[in-house]
């Protein structure tokens, strides 16, 4: 079964249905995005997590800015900038948060880097943002999954990009994900979750057969 984080979340409401419907991760966005949060919005959200453990998104941010997120609460920081190894090293111990770094993927090369970040906890594999994109991720573009065949993944890891209710199944299947991320794929408005497409990608995730 694999294990489902739902990201971009903004309102206390769909971050309690969420967590009810079974989502292991609730991700919220501290970055310029249709989808970004404030610190204090955050702290109320925080208080709906339920059973999901919450995860902070963040691009290239500061020290202050990764300090002020992590005094919060949150025990994972997703990095999904142009953080280097060491800056994902730096941050994770500035914080005291684990780290998951997001690696854009669009060919089997993209992968090499991955062995580079020795001190994160997890990994994230994510479409690379479209041309001319100034937004880091979120664009519900998926890549082609095929570029993971034959390859060990050297830490745990989340499968993202373009996923929906109606692909997820498949892209589990193809890729044998331990754990899928998604964004767009339940909203229906742009930035708005829709409790109906959330139930429905959860429900999808959980009962996907790994290969
Ligand atoms: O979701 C955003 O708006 C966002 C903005 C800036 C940086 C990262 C962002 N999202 C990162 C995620 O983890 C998304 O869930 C991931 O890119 C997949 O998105 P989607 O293809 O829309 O499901």
């Amino acid at each position: 079964m694999a294990k489902v984080k739902i990201c971009g979340l903004k309102d206390p409401d769909m971050v309690a249905f969420a967590a009810r419907e079974g989502a292991d991760w609730v991700g919220f966005v501290f970055a310029p995005s249709v989808r970004q949060v404030t610190l204090a919005a955050a702290e109320t959200l925080l208080l709906s997590v339920g059973k999901a453990t919450p995860v902070a998104l963040m691009v290239d941010p500061s020290d202050a800015e990764a300090q002020a997120v992590a005094a919060l609460g949150f025990p994972i920081l997703q990095l999904h900038g142009q953080e280097t190894p060491a800056r994902a090293a730096e941050l994770k111990s500035l914080t005291g948060c684990a780290i998951w770094k997001a690696i854009g993927v669009q060919t089997r090369d993209n992968l090499g880097q991955i062995g580079t970040f020795p001190d994160i906890d997890g990994l994230l594999l994510d479409a690379k943002p479209p041309e001319g994109a100034t937004i880091a991720g979120g664009h519900g573009a998926a890549f082609d999954w095929s570029i993971l065949k034959g390859w060990t993944a050297p830490k745990p890891w989340l499968l993202a990009g373009g996923l929906t209710p109606e692909n997820v199944a498949e892209a589990i299947a193809a890729t044998g994900a331990p754990g899928v991320d998604v964004s767009s794929g339940v909203e229906r408005i742009r930035g708005l979750k829709d409790r109906e497409l959330v139930r429905a990608f959860i429900r999808a995730a959980k009962a996907s057969e790994q290969p």
